[in-house]
């Protein structure tokens, strides 16, 4: 199994009682042109006011695809078509393992409502929102790959 990959340069435990896996669904909203929907994290979560893609961890009894609809009318107001599974990654976090199921969705319907009192930003590469979620990376690296672009796909945070 791939390794996760390891937010902020904590020391994951080792040898200790594993650690429940949190899943969350996650939605890459994309527009004809290609750009991508990025939301910041509202006040009061974890990792406030960083970027990242819409979405939300899957409730008991729930598949991705259904808490993906969840989250983002939630969040959103909008009623999502097909979600496309994209990728999985794993990331573990001070707080948290996460696994999280990132989704590509082409279609919606409803008009876009920051419901959550965040912000919202359409994005091509290089990505111009900062500071990005550590788990959102890795998803700006497979459309650098995809879309053949070179170079930083985003403004890394400072040293330090
Ligand atoms: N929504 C979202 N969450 C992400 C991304 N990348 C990433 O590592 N995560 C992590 O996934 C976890 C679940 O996301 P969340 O906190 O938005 O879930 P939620 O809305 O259900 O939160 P809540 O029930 O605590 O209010 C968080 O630990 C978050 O840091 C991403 O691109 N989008």
């Amino acid at each position: 199994m791939t390794q996760p990959l390891v937010a902020d340069g904590h020391r994951p435990r080792e040898g200790g009682p594993a650690r429940a896996e949190v899943q969350a669904a996650v939605g890459v909203l994309l527009r004809p042109d290609g750009a991508f929907l990025l939301t910041s994290r509202p006040a009061g979560k974890v990792y406030a006011g960083y970027w990242e893609f819409p979405g939300g961890k899957v409730e008991p009894g729930e598949s991705v695809e259904q808490a993906l609809r969840r989250e983002l009318y939630e969040e959103l107001g909008i009623t999502i078509a097909a979600a496309q599974p994209w990728q999985v990654e794993c990331v573990d976090y001070p707080h948290a393992l996460v696994r999280l199921h990132f989704c590509k969705v082409h279609a919606w319907t409803g008009e876009l409502q920051m419901r959550e009192g965040q912000q919202c930003s359409w994005e091509q590469l290089p990505v111009q929102v900062k500071p990005v979620l550590p788990g959102t990376v890795p998803v700006l690296a497979w459309f650098a790959a995809e879309r053949g672009f070179a170079g930083a796909t985003h403004e890394p945070p400072p040293a330090g």
